[in-house]
């Protein structure tokens, strides 16, 4: 299958998902996630501000902050499709027109060397730990000057799908999936 028809197809499944299978599946993966020796040991991760069809990041936000650990979350820029990670700051966010929640301009960008853990989105994943997410490449451009650890979350039954990685894509280290 094409990635567009994946891309279109799991998307319309995410939005279908009953929810409060959901919300199981993203306690489950909260505990995976935390259990992780890269969770144990990053100071600095970053996650991403989830769309209600995604796995639930406000849960790894407290439970990061809680640990005492710095959270990142991403910054997109339209004009050259790249993207910053910045502090998480509830009381700094800006709405894209993508729907996203993001920090504001004003926010400063952490370095990459400063990151040691990026939990990435992903719309469907294959067993390689390749993602299709939502067609801008964002990730990709972002990951490949990257060396830390990378994981992506998932949910086994929708977004698991098998597809033929193409040059640029960047694979997560580690999938969890329940
Ligand atoms: N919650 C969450 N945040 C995330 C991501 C994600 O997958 N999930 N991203 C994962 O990468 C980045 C944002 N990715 C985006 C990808 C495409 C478009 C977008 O505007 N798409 C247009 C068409 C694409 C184009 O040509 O620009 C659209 O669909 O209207 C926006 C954000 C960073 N933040
Ligand atoms: N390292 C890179 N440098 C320049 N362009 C890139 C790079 N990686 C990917 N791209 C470009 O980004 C576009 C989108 O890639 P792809 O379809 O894999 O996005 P995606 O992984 O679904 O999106 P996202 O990362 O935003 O969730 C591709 O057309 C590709 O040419």
């Amino acid at each position: 299958m094409e990635k567009c028809t994946i891309r279109t197809h799991v998307l319309t499944a995410l939005t279908e998902q009953d929810r409060t299978t959901k919300a199981r599946l993203d306690a489950l993966l909260l505990a995976d996630l935390t259990a992780t020796d890269e969770y144990q040991s990053a100071c600095t991760l970053a996650t991403y501000m989830a769309l209600p069809h995604e796995f639930d990041t406000s849960l790894v936000i407290r439970r990061a902050l809680a640990d005492g650990k710095r959270v990142l979350i991403p910054r997109t820029r339209k004009t050259d499709r790249s993207m910053q990670m910045c502090a998480y700051d509830p009381e700094n966010l800006t709405r894209t027109s993508f729907g996203l929640l993001e920090p504001s301009l004003d926010a400063p960008a952490v370095p990459l060397n400063e990151i040691d853990l990026i939990h990435v989105p992903a719309v469907a994943v294959n067993t390689g730990g390749y993602r299709i997410g939502y067609g801008a490449g964002y990730y990709d451009r972002f990951l490949a000057s990257y060396t830390g650890s990378t994981l992506i979350t998932a949910y086994r039954d929708i977004q698991l799908v098998e597809f033929s990685p193409e040059d640029f894509d960047v694979p997560a280290m580690r999938l969890l999936m329940r």
